[in-house]
């Protein structure tokens, strides 16, 4: 892995932080490693590593994530744990400039390798009784693609294009980046990003929607790097509002299914013979009651999640094809049978389709190519619909789209300047989302509230 192949890294100490632990010594450096311009922290470590005698012969792999944390750190006075003065009190959008000293990218985190495959799994279903079965289930799914999610390294494209981007925009913060479920971690992130003096950050989830799994769960894993690293009190991180409706985030559907259409088109389907599916991860809709803020909004039956993705997939339609049938579908399903997920499932939803001749996938709740895209969609979907004879297409996600990234520029830049709300890019009536999650947002009926950063309680 490298930094960023030399071209943006400017030899500044904080910018060489995409750190794989994996390959590092097992003692790690207690103060700030001192860098050399265009060389990575892990080209480093492997020439100290060479040059010491008693250095281990095989470092260290780490298979599991930081422990749940038992506590918050709130400053007196303080509505939200470990924030900024200006996100303290819990404001809905703040307001207030803030100066923060890094942005930490925080993704889901993926295996790479046959090796990391249980361990991984371990990890993102830790605490909530998924049987082995199913964790052997899903293994299969990342052992055909040897073990390898891609995940990691669209994140990694991603740092990469956002580091650019930041210094195009005059936006002039480093990006430290870890992860939930593998490594790099997020408390390996928080530890480097402390050992190079930052105090503040701006964190951004790979992550557009409100849900347990997509926003409340990255604001625990973040509690939980934070007490893990001895940070709670000495690190401030407040996080971005989730960004479904985002212009910058929209963008790459909005040209998927206009190319799309005209593609189906141009193979002779009539606007009456297609079907768009937009599609998201399900969950339980026992969260879906959940998500959102839903006592400050008056959603469906499927909360915050569904009706985002309702109003980003109307817009989207809006954009492109009006007259064109639609409809939200979910996928991945997991859990028991007995527990009812968000429905229809996307293979069902192609299987019921009548009169149809053209189908258009559009995976509008993911930001990149993973597994789930890549397994659910691409091989499943996409078969169930050759099964059914249907002419078919996945649009594509944002991935490093140049309108998502400048989403993400955006995003810490309305955070810097303390834009009011109006100010700020959204596309559907729902309106900018918010910045500190609201009491009870995005709760996870079965696991109970549970140590919690970047929002008011519980
Ligand atoms: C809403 C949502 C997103 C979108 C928001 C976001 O992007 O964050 C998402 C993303 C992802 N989910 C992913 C992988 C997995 N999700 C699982 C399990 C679950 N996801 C859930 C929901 C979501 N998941 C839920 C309610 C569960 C069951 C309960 C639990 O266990 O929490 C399991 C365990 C096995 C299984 O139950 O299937 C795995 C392996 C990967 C990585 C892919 C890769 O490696 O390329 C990504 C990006
Ligand atoms: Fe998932």
């Amino acid at each position: 892995m490298s930094c960023c192949g030399g071209g943006c890294c400017g030899g500044g100490a904080a910018d060489t932080q995409d750190v794989s632990i994996e390959s590092m010594p097992s003692v790690m450096p207690s103060v700030a490693p001192i860098t050399t311009p265009g060389v990575t922290l892990q080209e480093q470590a492997m020439q100290q590593q060479a040059q010491a005698t008693d250095a281990p012969a095989a470092p260290e792999r780490r298979e599991v994530k930081p422990a749940a944390a038992t506590s918050v750190h709130r400053e007196p006075g303080a509505a939200v744990a470990s924030a900024t003065p200006a996100a303290q009190a819990g404001p809905a959008h703040v307001t207030e400039p803030t100066r923060y000293d890094a942005v930490l990218l925080s993704g889901f985190g993926g295996p790479e390798g046959q090796d990391d495959v249980i361990p991984f799994l371990r990890n993102v279903t830790r605490g909530r009784g998924i049987p082995d079965e199913r964790l052997e289930e899903v293994s299969h799914h990342y052992r055909h693609f040897g073990g390898v999610s891609p995940i990691n390294d669209q994140n990694r494209a991603l740092l990469d294009a956002m580091r650019k981007a930041f210094v195009a925009a005059g936006v002039d913060l480093p990006i430290y980046w870890g992860n939930r479920n593998w490594a790099p971690y997020l408390d390996e992130a928080l530890e480097q990003a402390a050992a190079d003096g930052v105090r503040t950050m701006l964190a951004i989830p790979t992550s557009a929607y409100s849900s347990y799994s997509s926003c409340r769960q990255y604001r625990e894993d973040w509690a939980d790097a934070l007490e893990a690293t001895g940070l709670q009190g000495s690190m401030q991180i407040d996080k971005v509002r989730q960004f479904f409706d985002h212009p910058g985030f929209v963008q790459p559907f909005v040209e998927g299914v206009e190319a799309a259409v005209a593609e189906a088109r141009g193979a002779g389907h009539a606007d009456d013979a297609i079907e768009v599916l937009f599609a998201t991860h399900s969950i339980p809709t026992a969260d879906a009651e959940r998500s959102g803020a839903p006592d400050l909004f008056s959603w469906g039956e499927g909360g915050g999640y569904e009706g985002q993705h309702l109003a980003v997939a109307e817009h989207v339609m809006q954009q492109t094809a009006p007259e064109v049938a639609w409809q939200l579908v979910y996928q991945s399903r997991s859990g028991p049978p007995s527990q009812p997920w968000l429905e229809p499932d996307i293979n069902d939803a192609i299987e019921a389709l009548e009169g149809r001749t053209a189908v258009i996938i559009v995976p509008l709740g993911f930001v990149s190519d993973h597994m789930e895209v890549m397994w659910d969609l691409d091989e499943e979907a996409l078969e169930t619909a050759e099964e059914h004879g249907l002419w078919a297409r996945r649009t594509p996600t944002p991935g490093t789209h140049p309108a998502y990234v400048s989403a993400l520029v955006d995003l810490v830049q309305e955070r810097i300047e303390g834009r009011p709300v109006d100010e700020r890019g959204s596309v559907t009536s729902i309106g900018p989302w918010f910045d500190v999650c609201r009491p009870g947002c995005c709760e996870n009926p079965r696991l109970g509230f549970k140590p919690a950063i970047a929002g008011l309680e519980p």
